[in-house]
């Protein structure tokens, strides 16, 4: 009796889990289930394994142990990117096509994994509306808090070996988080008041028992404890001693809270002549002859962080392009690179460490890096490997060791990243005074790291 009614709610159930890379273990004694029509968001780092759950859930690959049951059909839109930039479609226009398409499935399980990597705010939020009708169950993978906070009403955080279920929002669980650290943090205040005093009694304890062994009765200066023994006296203030020192073991231990931080070394600046380019494009042209932009203009600065906005299909990748050719054609010698999602690195089948190889890093220095980026790679790790977050990181990362007095022509830089990750980034960016030119959709990085923006509008680089 219970159990059919265990069925008709519970459409997945994932029970004590084990999963194991050969060099990377991932999940121990994972379980948690999901019911029907519930909308469930799975936050955690990058290379955390979110990816990697769904496979398991759909059964791609298997647990090394533990069961995962699934009451229903599954759609899944994995986390992928596409080969052939130049075609009609733009990678925002294709990710939400693929992602409608699947939508309209037959099916009463829906596995989404970043969604809205590529997509407008407005194709973001025409997302957010569909999957608000959806008759199902979606699990949503993704590092864009404000969409998933829209759609999703449960939330499991991943975490190394541990799996928080939260029945809330990420919102609500980020609040929980702040009240959380401050009364952690309160409790290791008092605490270490706490053992400075006991600490401070100690010394004093012990000094005074120094100055007493020491200490010779005189005529003049009989000792104001002449009715004790010397011995008693000195026994009393070791006993004491001893009684601080224990009180001193059995203090708690200081409470501590997790939190993922990263924090990249810091790349000289490259004290650049400072110049500033007026560029001026008569016209911009698709791939397929389209006239994307008209006569108009923008200016760059050395050093300056410049975003670039605009609707999916409106034409950034190509402005980019144009702009990577258009430096390379200047005589004044400061060439460009372009920077996009590079299906090519994706598929290599060179290892980190030789991916490593063109930048003037050392085996050591590569290492280093990889645990400052918090990846869990090594040098021998193979790229095809690496989680889409973690594919990202390195190739950024690589780009700025080697583009030194170079200009760098960002496309969508923070897809796949989770957020400590963007801001270590821009920060990176900014201190080492790199030029760039950032096309994002990421709204609320432009805004804290952009000295300015350009929006596309009309056929014209509008300046914001
Ligand atoms: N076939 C494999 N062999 C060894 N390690 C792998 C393999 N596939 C993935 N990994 C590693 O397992 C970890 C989890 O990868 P996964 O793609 O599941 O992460 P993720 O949480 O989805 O990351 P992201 O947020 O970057 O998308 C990563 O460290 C990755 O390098």
């Amino acid at each position: 009796m219970s159990n059919t009614k265990f069925k008709q709610t519970t459409i997945l159930n994932v029970q004590h889990v084990s999963f194991a890379y050969p060099k990377r273990d991932l999940f121990t004694d994972l379980t948690f289930s999901i019911n029907q029509n519930e909308r469930v968001a799975i936050i955690g780092p990058n290379g955390i394994g979110k990816s990697t759950l769904f496979n398991l859930i759909c059964g791609q690959i298997k647990p090394d142990s533990g069961q995962i049951r699934c009451y229903g059909d599954i759609n899944y839109v994995p986390q992928i990117d596409y080969e052939g930039e130049f075609d009609a479609k733009s990678a925002g226009e294709k990710r939400l096509e693929l992602i409608e398409n699947t939508i309209w499935l037959p099916g009463s399980i829906l596995l989404l994994d970043e969604p809205t990597v590529y997509l407008d705010a407005e194709n973001s939020r025409n997302l957010v509306y569909l999957l608000q009708h959806y008759d199902g169950a979606i699990i949503i993978a993704s590092h864009d808090l404000s969409f998933v906070n829209q759609v999703c009403q449960r939330t499991l955080i991943l975490r190394p070996h541990q799996l928080i279920n939260f029945p809330g929002n990420y919102d609500n669980f980020v609040q929980q988080q702040k009240i959380e650290a401050q009364e952690v943090a309160n409790f290791n205040e008092k605490r270490a008041i706490a053992q400075k005093q006991i600490t401070a009694r100690i010394t004093s304890l012990r000094d005074k028992s120094v100055r007493f062994a020491q200490y010779r009765p005189t005529r003049d200066d009989p000792g104001r404890l002449v009715t004790k023994s010397k011995d008693s006296v000195q026994k009393s203030l070791n006993a004491r001693v001893k009684r601080a020192e224990r009180e001193l073991k059995k203090l708690p231990k200081q409470a501590s809270f997790y939190q993922h931080q990263i924090y990249l070394p810091k790349i000289h600046a490259t004290n650049e002549k400072l110049r500033s380019y007026q560029i001026r494009i008569p016209q911009l042209l698709s791939p397929q002859k389209e006239e994307l932009l008209k006569e108009t203009s923008l200016t760059v600065k050395t050093g300056e962080l410049i975003g670039i906005l605009g609707e999916n299909g409106v034409g950034k990748t190509t402005l980019l392009k144009y702009l990577e050719q258009y430096f390379t054609e200047q005589t004044w010698g400061q060439k460009a690179i372009y920077l996009g999602f590079n299906d090519t690195v994706a598929k290599s089948k060179q290892t980190v460490e030789q991916f490593f190889k063109e930048t003037d890093l050392a085996k050591a220095d590569v290492k280093r890096l990889l645990v400052q980026l918090d990846l869990f790679a090594d040098l021998d790790t193979p790229l095809t490997v690496l989680s889409g977050g973690e594919l990202a990181k390195i190739t950024l990362m690589k780009s700025l060791y080697l583009s030194e007095k170079k200009i760098l022509l960002l496309d969508e830089p923070t897809n796949y990243l989770d957020p400590e990750s963007v801001t270590a980034i821009a920060k990176l960016l900014k201190q080492a005074q790199f030029t760039c030119l950032v096309v994002s959709h990421d709204q609320k990085f432009l805004e804290m790291f952009c000295q300015k923006q350009y929006q596309f509008k009309d056929k014209k680089l509008i300046q914001k």
